[in-house]
């Protein structure tokens, strides 16, 4: 199962607080920069990497003057919202001594079930790779409180895994894996070495948090592994004070807990269409068009012919042909006014036409299921 990461080509990589913050004492500058050296490594390999990073409120603690965690939620926050700073801070100069760029990227959960918020996230952040930026994520705290209470940023690693279709999922913490039981608590629990995801028995053996800083535990990584499973990525728990762990965990060594996915995230991403779509409308597409979709290609403004129903950037249509036939169904990049602006005219004129342009295609192949 290992040689599935070696050859993942892209991955998420998520540090707990539990790390970042070497339990609360504020950033923990060696660790950040060690980090950013391996990813730094990763992408002159040609892998691409996203970063999902706790720490906010440990470091906004911290620069605060605080040595106590406050209960009350609107302190979190603000203390969220100055140890970011520090945070970004922190990356961006550790990564530039690489010569990376970095981007700050702050999401909630609300932002990745709604479809139109989710297709932004999404474009922006395959943009940023594509550009060779590192993006360095972590929840918007100022708007939720959710995360704060649950510590779930593992949960927004898995999220961030299937925004962008990313193969692996590591998750560095301050235990070598997966143990049987917390190793905190019995000295005699064994690591997991792999196993299938989905397996329920894992969930059973995971408990709470272990430091004071750190909220989520053992039990939101094993429900984030689930989660990036249902999107075709495994995840690998492991610690994030070994030696080298990114870059011996991407070369398919076996370090950590493996908790493998069934099926590639492609698949994955095609079956969650299959099983979700309610749709909004229908685009009919010329001759030529459906030629080209039949063949696996993606839909362009040039072939649509009509567009029948109201509908936003996100939603669920139909490609049908003129006799009616139903070709394929998929998310749709455009909203309907949108869309017949830009019938039959090549992707060139989009941005004459609409002001901007989202994407060259209307609807992408990934976004799209044949019939
Ligand atoms: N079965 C288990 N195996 C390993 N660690 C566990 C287990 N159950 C609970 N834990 C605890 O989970 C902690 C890691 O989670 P957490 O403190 O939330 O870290 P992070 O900030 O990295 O998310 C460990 O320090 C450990 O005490
Ligand atoms: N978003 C917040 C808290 C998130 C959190 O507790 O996550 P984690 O330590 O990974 O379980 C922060 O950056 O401090």
């Amino acid at each position: 199962m290992r040689e599935k990461i070696r050859n993942a080509r892209r991955l998420v990589v998520k540090v707990g607080s539990a790390l970042v913050t070497n339990n609360g004492a504020g950033l923990d500058h060696a660790a950040l920069d060690d980090w950013a050296r391996q990813i730094a490594v990763l992408r002159s390999n040609g892998r691409e990497v996203a970063l999902v990073s706790s720490g906010a409120i440990a470091a906004g603690m911290q620069r605060l003057d605080w040595t106590k965690r406050p209960q009350e939620m609107h302190k979190l926050q603000a203390a969220a919202a100055v140890g970011q700073m520090g945070l970004v801070e922190a990356y961006e100069k550790a990564f530039s001594r690489h010569g990376l760029q970095t981007a700050q990227i702050l999401l909630t959960h609300a932002d990745l079930a709604n479809r139109t918020r989710y297709l932004n996230a999404r474009s922006t952040l395959t943009t940023l790779l594509g550009l060779g930026v590192i993006p360095i994520i972590n929840e918007n705290d100022t708007v939720v409180t959710d995360e704060i209470k649950f510590g779930d940023n593992d949960t927004l690693g898995a999220l961030v895994a299937n925004l962008i279709e990313a193969e692996t999922l590591i998750i560095l913490t301050d235990q070598n894996g997966l143990y049987t039981a917390d190793p905190r608590k019995d000295p005699a629990a064994s690591l997991i070495g792999e196993g299938r995801a989905e397996d329920p028995v894992y969930e059973s053996m995971a408990g709470g948090a272990g430091s004071g800083i750190s909220k989520g535990g053992m039990i939101t990584k094993i429900k984030a592994a689930q989660r990036a499973a249902r999107s075709g990525a495994h995840t690998c728990i492991a610690s994030g004070r070994e030696t080298n762990p990114l870059l011996r965990i991407a070369a398919g060594e076996p370090v950590g807990t493996l908790l493998y996915a069934s099926s590639s995230p492609l698949q994955a991403r095609k079956q969650w269409l299959a099983d979700h779509l309610q749709l909004a409308g229908d685009l009919v597409i010329d001759d030529g068009a459906v030629t080209a979709l039949k063949n696996g290609r993606s839909l362009l403004p040039v072939g649509l012919i009509e567009v029948r129903g109201d509908f936003r950037r996100g939603a669920a249509v139909a490609c049908r042909s003129i006799t009616g036939e139903e070709v394929a169904r998929g998310l749709v990049n455009y909203s309907a006014s949108e869309c017949r602006r830009i019938a039959r005219k090549p992707t060139s004129e989009i941005e004459k036409l609409l002001g901007y342009i989202d994407e060259p295609e209307l609807i992408h192949r990934n976004n799209m299921i044949g019939r």
